[in-house]
């Protein structure tokens, strides 16, 4: 079984101390419009040093979690899963570069780089061979895409991908793994509900891991798909609202009727402009939208019964501000008691019937067929508020819910790191 060695230990405290850069939308675009093995060079440089250290942070906090959660089967493993990524990023070995090549990667990009990794890298000791390496300073970027780069770095940009999607598979069933070291938690403490410390762990937790996972995607996107229009790596530059949301609405109807064995799910009036597009990560949009869906229609149909003759619209209203685009989904599925409020964000706070979280914990992802885990609004939140945006719940107890999902539209928004 893979241990973390005192060596290891030692590397990772180390990376923990430096902040963590965040990155906007915007200069993920930016940077990523033409790419060329030089570009891709540099993006490599960034995450290799950006993820270790976000990594790092993670293996820390796991470890210092309180009240022996820490100690849970689960937990640990997953320490050992951030801990192992960390270790294969810190030692794949760099190519070394001639002072020519230097320049040329200084040179390549198309005018706006991501950021450089907070830390000054000249601060960290190459833990490789026990010497300090010199850090790397910002150099002003042009527009040459012509610069015929050597073949050892495009073989490096090769090798830094695939354990990126190595890494990527490995962290798969982390939110269902924590999930479960989460319940482990509870059984050992005979607690029915997690306190606000384990809450904000959580939160902080997972934004991390979609930070993680979206610049990984995105650079696997660069580096090993072919261009689509209106496309830079994962994320869409002319992402159409009405078609995302028609979609995650029938995806959501259809489960519904499969799950209550129903012959047609409450119907769904979609109202936005055909035409309204914007800069986002559709995978991103698609998750929330359909997360939303399906406790509206879940709501609805336990409140009039599956024998219901008919059932009371739900409305899906898209509105374009200057800042935000915000899609409000109202439905008369019979609200949410005020005291249970609050319970809504909470993780594992369900009202459905208790499922066998084990049955689905070795499953890539963390996907519930109808209802049951209680990780719908939070997760959807953390995607929510990721760029910039937020997810706002209104309940009228006897009658209804409205759910607000506001995106930013600015984009410049910077990843909320903690
Ligand atoms: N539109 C709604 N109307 C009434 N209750 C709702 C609505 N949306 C959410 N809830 C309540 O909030 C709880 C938590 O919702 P959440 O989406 O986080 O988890 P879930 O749907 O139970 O499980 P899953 O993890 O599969 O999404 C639900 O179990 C339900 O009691």
């Amino acid at each position: 079984m893979y241990r973390i060695t005192p060596h290891l230990y030692d590397q990772i405290r180390h990376f923990a101390a430096f902040p963590q850069t965040g990155v906007s939308l915007q200069q993920m675009v930016q940077f990523g419009s033409t790419p060329s093995d030089g570009t891709l060079f540099k993006a490599s440089q960034f995450l290799g040093d950006e993820l270790p250290i976000r990594l790092a942070h993670r293996v820390k906090e796991l470890e210092e979690l309180p009240d022996r959660l820490n100690e849970m089967p689960s937990i640990q493993k997953v320490k050992l899963w951030y801990a192992q990524s960390f270790e294969e990023l810190v030692t794949l070995p760099k190519p070394t570069l001639s002072a020519d090549l230097r320049q040329l990667i200084a040179k390549a990009g198309n005018g706006n780089a991501i950021p450089e990794a907070k830390p000054n890298p000249s601060l960290i000791p190459d833990l490789r061979n026990g010497k300090y390496h010199n850090g790397r300073t910002s150099v002003p970027v042009s527009n040459r895409h012509d610069i015929p780069f050597p073949p050892e770095i495009s073989a490096y940009n090769e090798k830094f991908t695939k354990t990126l999607s190595i890494i990527k598979r490995r962290h798969d069933a982390v939110v269902a793994t924590i999930a479960q070291g989460i319940l482990e938690y509870k059984k050992s403490r005979q607690r029915s509900q997690i306190d606000s410390s384990i809450q904000s762990f959580l939160d902080r937790f997972y934004m991390s891991r979609i930070g993680i996972r979206m610049l990984i995607g995105q650079h696997i996107a660069l580096t090993t798909e072919p261009p689509r229009t209106d496309y830079v790596g994962i994320i869409c530059t002319r992402t159409n609202i009405r078609q995302l949301c028609s979609e995650a609405i029938e995806n959501a109807r259809f489960i519904c009727e499969d799950y209550y064995g129903l012959y047609e799910s409450p119907r769904v009036q979609l109202v936005c402009d055909p035409d309204l597009s914007f800069m986002y990560v559709p995978g991103h949009l698609s998750h929330m939208t359909f997360e939303i869906m399906k406790n509206s229609l879940r709501a609805v149909v336990e409140k009039h019964g599956i024998n219901a003759s008919s059932f009371p619209l739900i409305k899906v209203v898209v509105a374009k501000g200057n800042e935000d685009i915000t899609v409000k989904i109202s439905d008369e599925g019979g609200g949410i008691p005020r005291s249970a409020m609050p319970l809504v964000w909470t993780y594992m706070y369900t009202t459905a019937h208790e499922q066998d979280l084990a049955a689905d914990f070795d499953k890539s992802d963390f996907k519930a067929p109808m209802a049951g885990f209680g990780y719908g609004l939070p997760i959807s939140r953390l995607y929510a508020r990721y760029f910039g945006g937020d997810l706002i719940l209104i309940s009228m107890e006897g009658y209804g819910t409205d759910v607000y999902l506001h995106l930013n539209r600015l984009s410049s928004s910077s990843e909320p790191l903690a």
